[in-house]
């Protein structure tokens, strides 16, 4: 479904994604992780058509979609949310919803009624009427998702849906991922909460200072020296190695 290669952005003199590639299979859940500051949202952003890039391709859907505008790669079928979400704070939860259910379906009705059913999906029905304003942060995360999945998507780049999320507020929309998955959405998601990133994922890269470091199974992944070095500092996969044999 989606194919990254070799894909490079640079930021003044800094190389925030240096000759990254990655691949995700349809119907799969993939987690892009990393330390802070790693590049994984300038990455989701380049694959997005947010950003020019500086070298590399990526192909879509069976289409080298490089350089296409956001518009045009969203009506392709990519579509991504936003760390810092931004609903129309004065507009309803079923407003919200539903000015991305109109690039599928440009008539009101229709619509409105395809905004009902993506709420509904996210858990969100009884919250219709409400202004977003006056949602929770888990309230937020949920809206972004209801908006982005209202367009009609192949592929979501879901960007720390769960950040400020509390422990079964992080289990339901673990939930809510898996149904989105089933329903015939592809997805890439990044997220630094590891027990949903062990808990969903099918396959797990790692993007440190811009590289991706290791990549395979959630399980492999996290006992990568490699992985715990980049994670904790150098030396930190030797030190636990020694911890381990002494306990
Ligand atoms: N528009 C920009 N202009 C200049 N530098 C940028 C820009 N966007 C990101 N950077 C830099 O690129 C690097 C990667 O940032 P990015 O936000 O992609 O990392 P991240 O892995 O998503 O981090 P986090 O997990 O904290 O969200 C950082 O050093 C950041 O300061």
């Amino acid at each position: 479904m989606l194919k990254v290669e070799g894909l490079t952005k640079i930021f003044g003199g800094l190389r925030a994604v240096d000759n990254a590639s990655l691949e995700v299979g349809e119907g799969r859940i993939v987690a892009l992780i990393g330390p802070n500051g790693a590049g994984k949202t300038t990455l989701f952003a380049s694959i997005a058509g947010f950003h020019p890039i500086d070298a590399g391709r990526v192909t879509f859907a069976g289409q080298d979609i490089t350089g296409w505008p956001v518009h045009r790669i969203a009506r392709a079928g990519m579509v991504r949310t936003f760390q810092i979400t931004q609903p129309f704070a004065k507009l309803s939860v079923h407003e919200n919803i539903a000015v991305g259910a109109y690039q599928k379906y440009p008539q009101r009705a229709q619509a409105w009624e395809h905004a009902r059913a993506i709420a509904q999906q996210v858990g969100m029905a009884n919250l219709l009427d409400q202004p977003a304003a006056d949602l929770t942060v888990a309230g937020r995360k949920r809206l972004e998702l209801a908006r982005t999945l209202a367009t009609g998507p192949k592929l979501l780049l879901l960007d720390e849906v769960m950040a400020g999320l509390n422990p079964s507020e992080i289990v339901e929309i673990i939930g809510i991922i898996r149904k989105i998955r089933d329903s015939g959405v592809t997805v890439l998601l990044i997220e630094h909460v590891m027990q949903a990133v062990m808990n969903l994922s099918d396959f797990i890269y790692v993007l440190s200072y811009g590289k991706i470091i290791a990549e395979g199974a959630p399980r492999d992944v996290v006992s990568n020296p490699a992985v715990i070095e980049a994670y904790l500092g150098q030396g930190a996969a030797d030190r636990i190695a020694t911890e381990a044999s002494h306990a």
